[in-house]
């Protein structure tokens, strides 16, 4: 190890298998029985830098990008899978917040337990309790159970601890972000005094003006390798403008699925409209009153007739064609068919016109509308056409309800 450095990671590679559900009912399982359980996830791949001592480095990088991965690695809470990692001194860490404390005892207690752990001794502890605990701001909460503490005094409790062992490098991950903006400027000035009696800093965030402020340097870790190292103001703006494109790029992709999930959706409507075989076709659907003019509008208890003109295009026999009448709110008013009409099945060998005469039309002031299709063998649709003529009833008399009924009052 170079006597300068204080930190040096050489070709470290990390996987994590990440487990699949295999799902807990019976049919997930027989439908994932074949899944392999895991899948190992690459999350560094050969990546490798150095620290010198008393430099303080910033970690920056998008979420998941390893950078906490990286700094448990350092502290040895986990290994690398392949690469080695060598560190020049003791090792304070703060990492997840609260990790190392107990939480039923006193926030004294853990101090004593925690500092252990970094590698003070009882007189050492002894002599520095009052710093820690004056540090910490927790007056007389410091003889509470931590599991009493709000999430920022146990990061001061956890800070004031990790900053008064006399560690030689320190290992501070994001943890800057909770508690209050005066604590965070104390604990930066703390930061700032530590640095300048020499340890060694290594600082994950997402605020980069934090890193600005107190590293020399900065690394950025993307997809698994190092993108950049250097100055923090250079690599920060490279990084912002990956960031930037990388959100454009998403962007437009999300602006993509919407555009083709919308096309998807006009395609399935139009076909929901009108679909079929099309051995025959029915070209144009029109409404005609009493009197056989085209028209979109009868009275109640008129005389209606619709006339349905297809073209043939393969012959094709034992049709029946069904109207569905429905009331513009969807409500099926009446259906019949060739069949129920007494017609039957149809023959549709070459391109003719159908015409349903309906007497004394009784329904109500309201809009209708017409559904047409040409059926074979009960289930082969030769033609659906949903909405293939749109008319409007309207009742002289003000009548409520779906039917007009005569009635005679005495
Ligand atoms: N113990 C684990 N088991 C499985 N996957 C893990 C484990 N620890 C981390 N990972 C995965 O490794 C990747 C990197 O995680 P890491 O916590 O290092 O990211 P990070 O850069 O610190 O992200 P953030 O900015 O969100 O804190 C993530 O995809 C995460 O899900």
């Amino acid at each position: 190890m170079d006597k300068e450095n204080a930190i040096e990671v050489k070709n470290i590679s990390k996987s994590f298998k990440v487990y699949y559900d295999k799902g807990n009912e019976l049919k997930e399982k027989m439908l994932f029985w074949k899944r392999n359980r895991y899948e190992n996830r690459v999350v560094l791949d050969n990546i490798s830098f150095s620290v010198k001592k008393g430099e303080a480095v910033g970690l920056v990088g998008k979420n998941g990008c390893g950078k906490s991965t990286t700094l448990k690695m350092l502290t040895k809470i986990i290994y690398p899978d392949k690469g080695t990692i060598e560190m020049a001194g003791r090792v304070s860490s703060l990492l997840e917040l609260g990790a190392g404390f107990h939480p039923d005892m006193s926030g004294r207690e853990n101090i004593y337990t925690n500092a252990a752990i970094f590698g003070l001794t009882k007189k050492e502890i002894d002599e520095r309790l009052d710093e820690i605990i004056e540090f910490s701001e927790l007056g007389s909460f410091i003889d509470n159970p931590v599991r009493t503490y709000s999430s920022g005094m146990y990061m001061r409790l956890a800070f004031s601890v990790a900053i008064n062992v006399n560690a030689d490098i320190l290992l501070i991950d994001e943890i800057l972000a909770v508690g209050d903006a005066n604590f965070q400027a104390k604990c930066f000035n703390k930061l700032r005094e530590i640095k300048a009696q020499g340890t060694t800093i290594i600082i994950v965030s997402h605020a980069l003006g934090q890193i600005e402020e107190i590293c020399e340097r900065s690394i950025w870790v993307r997809d698994g390798h190092i993108e950049e190292i250097g100055a923090p103001k250079d690599v920060h703006k490279d990084y912002l403008k990956a960031m930037e494109e990388e959100r454009k790029e998403q962007e437009a992709n999300e602006r993509k699925q919407l555009i083709a999930a919308e096309e998807e959706q006009a395609k399935r409507l139009a076909w929901e409209k009108r679909h079929g075989s099309w051995e025959a076709k029915i070209t144009d659907v029109k409404l005609l009153n009493k009197d056989g003019e085209e028209t979109n509008k009868v009275f109640t208890y008129e005389d209606m007739t619709l006339e349905i003109p297809y073209e043939v295009t393969t012959p094709v026999n034992d049709v029946e064609v069904k109207i569905d009448i429905y009331r513009i709110d969807g409500l099926l008013v009446y259906r019949t068919s060739s069949v129920l009409s007494g017609l039957g099945l149809v023959e549709l060998n070459k391109s003719d016109k159908l015409s349903i005469k309906f007497e004394s039309v009784p329904f109500v002031t309201s809009e209708y509308y017409v559904n047409i299709s040409f059926v074979k063998d009960e289930d082969k649709e030769i033609e659906v056409y949903k909405e293939a003529c749109r008319f409007i009833v309207e009742s002289s008399k003000g009548e409520g309800g779906v039917a007009s009924m005569k009635n005679t009052w005495n």
